[in-house]
């Protein structure tokens, strides 16, 4: 037998001596090997990693001199020169400080917020990706619901780093927290004591969140992000409909080399993009502000993008009055309903979509390929009332500076955006349920009886007819939709013998809810009509040297996988 080689390089020695000691060679042949499809959506789980790399490391250089205190001090240094010699919290003369002062803090710090904002971006735009396409289908439930918390821990994290300086627009945020953590019914006044320790302000808020900002939430997040990779590497990454793609294999490129050369080249670009914008792009310039005193605040305050919903929810409700008392303990409406019960309805829903998609679908099976969001139209109808509604209250949150820039007047602002948080969703849902309902159609269309060709040909009869160009093999696999979910059967009120039956109301609820999914559908294409279409169309008498090729299910340069396996 031939004796195996042995390393020569230090490289190669190095990987040998670890191998001989904990068989990692086996993991990393592992990984190497496996496929991951491609497509330039799957860049935003990405971008919304690589963007966490980068603000750990520059949030790594802003812990060495931010100073996490609420201690008086006087402002020491010579810029800006209105601030010299103020009175403010350690907090923020440090982050004013750390602007001036410290090399590269300035750099350092835009990158760190520039990033805070693309981090929260491309979560969301990578929700939406998973949404539209269903990817949160089972297997992967999970992970929709690992991702859900990472999001929410991301605006934990955004706003608590954004509370940090102790400036003027972070401290009317924290007042406005204040304010929702006490309107929680009975218990409100006391979590507010709480948490600020005293009355607002008090003097522990600053160091508490810092604790929260750079330890729990970041050590949460690193956590959960290693567990939701993980299950993505062991149940295998998704793959956009096309030939050769069923939900038992994988079409893609190995890991390595080629996944990990793209991906590290990402990494780069978005970090390179990142350094750049802290460089250019000057952002949250607290010295403007002043440190935080309840007094100045005017128009044109705004939190982060991620926030401005919030906001834009609080400006939108109908004015300071609506309270109810009930036992002496006051319900301030006002702000129980735009700050908790909203986003708590939203995240629930969020949270529980994919179980009640199953349920009203009676499909329980694995799906590794995608959904085109055409295809289902009522899933994608809620996904774009729900853009509508986020962007309503966002640009609620603006009310002032579109007031201020287009001298108009607030009210009628205000008064308009209440009644298109209402019409706008529903609106928006009815309109892409319709287009998306056109497009099966249009798809249908496509694939029996292929493209308008352009081409007029007249018959010895005298019949015309126009030539139609049938699909390539790609194309065809990608409009296909053999499969419409119909609504729920179920077993009728009464059985043979005239008894009712238990659990009949629950089932029909689920089945009016099946119906408003899947009532209006658009029938599928069946092999059959395929079939016949392709075999016997005049097009096809007249086209026949236009055979389609048979195609290779794959690119140049793709691997297939199985799922089950390697
Ligand atoms: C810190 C935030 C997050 C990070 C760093 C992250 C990262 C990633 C990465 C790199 C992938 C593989 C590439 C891709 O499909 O884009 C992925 C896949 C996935 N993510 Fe996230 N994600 C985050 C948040 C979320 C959120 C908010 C959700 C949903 C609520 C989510 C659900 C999923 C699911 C279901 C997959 C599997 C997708 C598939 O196989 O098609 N993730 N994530
Ligand atoms: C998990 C994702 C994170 C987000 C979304 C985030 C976001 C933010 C934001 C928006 C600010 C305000 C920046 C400004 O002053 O303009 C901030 C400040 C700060 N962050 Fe983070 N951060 C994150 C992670 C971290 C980590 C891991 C650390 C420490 C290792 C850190 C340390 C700091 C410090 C010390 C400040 C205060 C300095 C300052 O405001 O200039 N952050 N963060």
């Amino acid at each position: 037998m031939a004796k195996p080689q042995r390393p020569t390089t230090a490289i190669g020695k190095t990987a040998d001596y670890l191998d001989q000691r904990t068989t990692i060679g086996v993991l990393v042949k592992e990984l190497a090997r496996k496929v991951f499809p491609d497509h330039w959506s799957f860049m935003l789980g990405e971008i919304a990693l690589f963007s966490f790399v980068v603000l750990i490391a520059s949030g790594f250089f802003l812990t060495m001199f931010f100073e996490p205190s609420m201690a008086l001090v006087r402002y020491e240094g010579e810029h800006p020169a209105n601030l010299h010699g103020q009175l403010m919290s350690a907090a923020f003369a440090s982050t004013v400080e750390m602007s001036f002062e410290v090399r590269g803090g300035l750099l350092m710090r835009q990158i760190h917020h520039w990033s805070a904002l693309i981090f929260v971006g491309s979560i969301v735009l990578h929700m939406f990706r998973i949404f539209f396409t269903g990817a949160f289908r089972k297997p992967r439930e999970i992970n929709w619901l690992i991702g859900l918390t990472m999001l929410i821990l991301a605006l934990a994290a955004g706003f608590t780093g954004y509370s940090l300086p102790d400036d003027v627009l972070s401290g009317n945020g924290l007042r406005i927290i204040d304010g929702v953590v006490k309107s929680i019914p009975v218990i409100g006044s006391f979590m507010s004591f709480l948490v600020f320790g005293g009355e607002f302000p008090g003097h522990h808020i600053i160091p508490r969140l810092f604790t929260l900002h750079i330890f729990v939430i970041p050590g949460l997040l690193i956590a959960l992000i290693g567990l939701h990779l993980f299950l993505m590497v062991l149940q295998k990454h998704t793959q956009y409909p096309g030939a050769g793609r069923t939900d038992k294999n994988v079409v893609g490129y190995p890991a390595a080399p080629v996944y990990v050369a793209k991906m590290t080249g990402n990494f780069f670009i978005i970090a390179g993009v990142l350094t750049l914008m802290g460089a250019t792009m000057a952002i949250n310039n607290v010295w403007n502000y002043g440190p935080y005193d309840p007094s100045p605040v005017s128009a044109g305050t705004q939190p982060d993008w991620y926030i401005l919903f919030v906001d834009g929810a609080l400006r939108l409700m109908p004015g300071p009055g609506w309270e109810w008392v009930i036992g002496g303990y006051t319900l301030s409406m006002n702000l129980l309903i735009p700050a908790l019960i909203v986003p708590g309805i939203l995240f629930t829903l969020l949270g529980a979509w994919p179980f009640i998609e199953a349920r009203v679908t009676g499909d329980h099976r694995e799906h590794h390929v995608l959904d085109r969001p055409r295809n289902r139209p009522v899933r994608t109808g809620v996904g774009v009332a729900l853009f509508v509604a986020f962007m309503v209250c966002s640009l609620a949150a603006t009310n002032d500076l579109i007031a201020t820039h287009f001298s108009l007047d607030i009210f009628a602002i205000t008064w308009a955006l209440r009644v298109l948080l209402f019409v706008g969703p529903v609106f928006a849902f009815w309109v892409t349920k319709r287009v998306c309902l056109g497009l099966q159609r249009k798809d249908r269309e496509l694939v029996l009886h292929g493209h308008e060709s352009g081409r007029i040909v007249r018959f010895a009869n005298g019949e015309y007819v126009e030539v139609h160009t049938p699909l390539e093999e790609d194309e065809r696999w990608l409009r296909v939709n053999y499969q419409s979910p119909a609504p729920l059967e179920i077993a009728p009120l009464t059985d043979a013998r005239g008894v009712r039956r238990k659990g009949y109301k629950s089932d029909r609820r689920w089945q009016r809810l099946s119906q408003f999914f899947y009532e209006d559908r658009v029938s599928p294409v069946t092999p059959a009509e395929l079939a016949a279409a392709h075999s016997h169309g005049k097009h096809d008498e007249i086209e026949k040297h236009d055979e389609m090729e048979a195609v290779t299910p794959t690119g140049a340069g793709t691997a297939v996988g199985q799922r089950d396996g390697g």
